[in-house]
């Protein structure tokens, strides 16, 4: 008997040294963050533009700091050096994408570029997209595009000059960049297709769904029944459903006319047809629809915003407008012919757009990245699957970084070599590294260009009433954040005009 308990003594105190030692291996020194509600953790304290409460947040917790959403955990890195950790030395463990739901959804289960967890598949639609649609040989191809869609443009501005007629700015601006990308990536014209009335609608809802809070993502089973309460679930649907009629018609008018050749749509269908392959993939017709989202949301969402909140700071600083106006117009002089190249002689023009870039990043927390395995960032634990928000706005106003964040001064940028394409961890609204955005060229082609327009051959006044300190800076918020309130303007006719 007396063996019995010396066993069962050695038994008990055996698992207690085992589940002690278990707790040692698991206690991990995760980054601080503030305290958590059981259930929802912090999301009552995500507000309505979650990159500004983040930022406030990391002000009292730190560049590297820890949140919990739900059942999710994530961290949020918020200086240029937390930054850099994440995007690069961290990269590859850091550049995957967590799931979620509605995205999912949106690109035909991952079958995408920006919402595709890293994998063979990512690598093989990277180097694809990359040679076929956005090498620097590509994007000057679809110049003529670019220029007619903007000499359009700029006609219509003309005419409301003409008749004094004001323009709102959001909505023929985004218009401008549905018809470049519907002409560049899908073949099509915008006029006819079936998005020539709803792109507005169907992009900003699918943006809006993107960016809205998912309870599928953050409570497991319970998640998906609120969203279909909230109506997130049927509005995705519906935005899904009128998307998929645009490709499908895209896609129809690809196979009826056997002369477009060598674009992307054709080699997808290639692909498809098992004519070329992608390395050890086949694709499907939902493949080629998930590589076709991304050129169709990243597309058309960005340029025409980033121009419009060009125009924002430029309304609002009058002694900037003049300078860029006075430059825009030296260099182009007479010509009637304004070529993307002239940008590379407007040294002012750059600095406003890259300050611009800088007050106002339209994807202000990248899209979210996931930790592949456990790794250790600034001596903080993040455990595999952590969700990894990289908040650019933060670096972007860090008073540390940048003196007098949130004035708007081009000149910051006179004599210093700091540029947005990934190598400056103190500007990055493209992102940087593996997972940054491959669409910089095609995108900016566009801004400049529309810009030098507006600039060279419009003067520009603010409807009767209004003063500059009328013109608001508030965002909306989705996954990109575009100006909320339209901003309307009168062009005025010119000697350049
Ligand atoms: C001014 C214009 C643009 C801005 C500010 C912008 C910004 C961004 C940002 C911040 C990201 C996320 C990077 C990350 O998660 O680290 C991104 C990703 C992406 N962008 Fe852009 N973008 C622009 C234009 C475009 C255009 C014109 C296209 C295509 C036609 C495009 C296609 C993409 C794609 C496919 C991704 C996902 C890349 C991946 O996850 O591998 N973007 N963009």
């Amino acid at each position: 008997m007396s063996l019995w308990y010396i066993i069962a003594a050695i038994v008990f105190f055996a698992s207690i040294l085992i589940a002690k030692k278990n707790t040692r291996k698991t206690k991990k020194n995760l980054p601080p963050g503030p305290p958590r509600l059981p259930i929802i953790g912090n999301l009552h304290q995500l507000g309505s533009h979650p990159h500004r409460s983040m930022f406030k947040l990391s002000g009292k917790y730190g560049s590297l700091m820890s949140l919990k959403f739900g059942n999710v955990s994530a961290v949020v890195a918020s200086t240029p050096e937390t930054v850099k950790d994440v995007l690069k030395t961290f990269d590859l463990e850091c550049c995957s994408r967590p799931y979620m739901t509605y995205a999912a959804r949106i690109s035909y289960n991952l079958k995408d570029l920006a919402f595709c967890p890293y994998s063979n598949y990512w690598r093989e639609v990277r180097k694809l997209t990359v040679i076929e649609l956005y090498t620097a040989k590509r994007v000057q191809s679809f110049g003529d595009i670019r220029k007619e869609e903007v000499a359009c443009f700029a006609d219509f501005i003309k005419q409301s000059a003409s008749l004094k007629n004001k323009v709102n700015l959001n909505q023929k601006l985004l218009k401008l960049s549905a018809s470049v990308i519907c002409r560049v990536g899908f073949g099509i014209s915008l006029k006819g297709s079936k998005l020539e009335n709803t792109y507005e609608e169907v992009i900003e809802g699918i943006m809006e769904v993107l960016g809205s809070f998912t309870a599928a993502d953050y409570f497991p089973v319970i998640g998906s029944f609120i969203d279909r309460i909230t109506g997130l679930h049927s509005k995705c649907e519906k935005f899904f459903k009128a998307m998929d009629r645009f490709f499908d018609q895209s896609i129809k008018h690809h196979l009826e006319d056997e002369t477009i050749k060598d674009d992307i749509i054709d080699l997808l269908l290639n692909m498809e047809r098992g004519e070329v392959g992608l390395g050890e993939f086949q694709l499907t017709r939902n493949h080629t629809k998930g590589i076709l989202l991304n050129v169709l949301i990243a597309g058309i969402d960005t340029s025409g915003h980033t121009v419009t909140w060009v125009m924002t700071h430029l309304i609002k600083n009058p002694r900037v407008l003049k300078k860029a106006q006075a430059e825009v117009r030296e260099v182009i002089k007479n010509k009637d012919d304004i070529k993307e190249e002239d940008i590379q002689q407007l040294e002012y023009l750059k600095m406003v757009i890259k300050e611009t870039l800088r007050i106002n990043p339209l994807v202000p927390l990248l899209v979210p990245r996931e930790a592949s395995k456990d790794i250790k960032i600034a001596g903080y634990d993040i455990p595999k699957k952590t969700w990894i928000h990289v908040n650019i706005w933060a670096v972007h106003r860090n008073p540390n970084v940048w003196k007098d964040p949130d004035a708007f001064i081009p000149e910051r940028f006179m004599d210093k070599e700091i540029d947005y394409k990934g190598l400056n961890f103190e500007l990055l609204p493209f992102g940087s590294g593996r997972r940054m955005c491959p669409g910089i060229g095609m995108g900016m082609a566009l801004v400049h260009l529309t810009l030098i327009n507006l600039l060279y051959r419009f003067d520009w006044k603010l409807p009767d009433g209004m003063k500059v300190e009328d013109v608001d800076l508030e965002e909306s918020y989705g996954l990109v954040c575009p100006k909320k309130v339209p901003l309307q303007l009168i062009p005025v006719l010119t000697q350049w005009t």
